[in-house]
């Protein structure tokens, strides 16, 4: 009896010191884990998007509650101090989350009520889908006249943009074309194949593929995004919707939509990173983009057909390769398009083909922006080739 009392009286402040050691630990693990991440409390007003323990991750930083308040976006954006540019959705804001993670911050404007369904697309979108090379979703705000969404910082803008660069130091190279092309077909093929169920994003454009620093390429703006029947389906009968030039004619037709319409979308997008023409001129007789190649085409000379800042600086390999890849994406009829896997397989096939032409010239770029852009002395007379 002795014996067991003075057995417990040793082993019960064992189990206490070891008990209260494991709890220390645990709460050590839990504020690390949270340090510098905004955590809040569960709302109790009216909100389509209350989330639970089972919120999935939001891009990098899994927030527990993605809903920020208005004085929190307030806050974020230094009382809305920098634009970074604007849709038909509205304005688009530089901001920090408190752990100073750079953020855009997409304010919905008042008068948009079309823009409230977007809206509500691309949370629910991006609250269950996630990529590296889809833009992703940190929080939004829903509050009385105040809708927003907050996404990752992108910092070096849309990919139209670049295309249109006047100085010559910002022209991006052909490798840097055909990374982008790349990264954002993946984006595409990861939403047409890789999520349940798949989907269609409608608004494929340059102005929708955005740069982060390190130029990777993000497909952004989900508000037209749709869910289609994968295994069994073949297409959903849709309103049409997209934009003028980018918009696939048999859709446009028929109000079937199939991730072939994507395909199109995205052929017209390569057919501008390969020219840096616009998609549609009002002053030629080959309007679109996709007529204008192929009338040179006829010509036979690719050179003609590629960007001309670029003074011949590519592998005209890949430069014949992805140009058959983007006049087959914009067929006129969706059966003659390919898939977006197929599409990221030639893509990566160009990519290789310019990489073993650059890097057997020895010239390892310096830093990010040397890579993705072409260095021209406006004294150099245009290589030949
Ligand atoms: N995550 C982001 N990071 C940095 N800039 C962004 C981000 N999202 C949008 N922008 C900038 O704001 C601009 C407007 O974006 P938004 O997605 O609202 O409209 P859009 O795609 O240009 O037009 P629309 O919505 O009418 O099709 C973009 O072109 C881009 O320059």
């Amino acid at each position: 009896m002795m014996k067991k009392k003075r057995k417990n009286t040793v082993f019960v402040p064992i189990v206490a010191l070891v008990a209260s050691f494991l709890v220390l630990i645990s709460l050590s693990v839990f504020f690390w884990k949270h340090k510098g991440i905004r955590i809040k409390q569960g709302k109790t007003d009216a909100n389509f998007f209350m989330t639970d323990s089972k919120t999935p991750n939001i891009g990098a930083l899994n927030l527990k509650n993605p809903r920020f308040t208005y004085a929190e976006i307030v806050k974020m954006t230094n009382n809305f101090e920098m634009l970074l540019g604007e849709g038909s959705f509205g304005k688009v804001f530089h901001g920090y989350l408190d752990d100073d993670t750079e953020v855009a911050v997409k304010m919905l404007s008042e008068s948009s009520r079309q823009g409230y369904d977007q809206f509500e697309a691309e949370v629910k979108l991006l609250l269950t889908v996630h990529h590296r090379n889809l833009t992703a979703l940190y929080g939004y705000c829903d509050e009385g006249n105040h809708v927003g969404l907050i996404y990752e910082c992108m910092a070096n803008g849309n990919l139209k943009e670049h295309l249109r660069a006047e100085s010559n130091e910002d022209i991006l190279s052909w490798k840097g074309r055909l990374r982008i092309a790349v990264e954002s077909a993946q984006g595409l093929e990861y939403l047409h194949y890789g999520c349940k169920p798949p989907r269609v994003h409608r608004d494929v454009k340059s102005e929708n593929i955005l740069l982060d620093k390190k130029f990777q390429a993000k497909i952004a703006d989900f508000g037209l995004i749709k869910s289609f029947p994968g295994e069994g389906g073949t297409h959903v009968s849709t309103v049409v919707a997209g934009t003028f030039g980018y918009l696939d004619p048999e859709y446009f037709q028929s109000s079937r939509l199939t991730e072939k319409s994507d395909v199109y979308s995205f052929g017209v997008v390569l057919l501008e990173i390969i020219t840096n023409r616009p998609v549609i001129t009002n002053t030629d007789e080959n309007s679109h983009i996709k007529q204008w190649v192929s009338f040179m085409l006829a010509q036979g000379d690719i050179k003609n057909i590629v960007d001309q800042r670029l003074h011949g600086d590519f592998d005209s390999n890949s430069a014949w390769k992805i140009v058959e890849l983007a006049m087959h994406c914009v067929s006129t009829t969706s059966l003659r398009r390919p898939t977006m896997n197929h599409v990221v397989i030639v893509l990566k096939d160009c990519l290789a083909m310019e990489m073993a032409r650059t890097d057997g010239q020895g010239n390892e770029p310096k830093d990010q922006h040397e890579m993705f852009t072409v260095y021209l002395n406006s004294e150099v007379a245009p290589l030949a080739r």
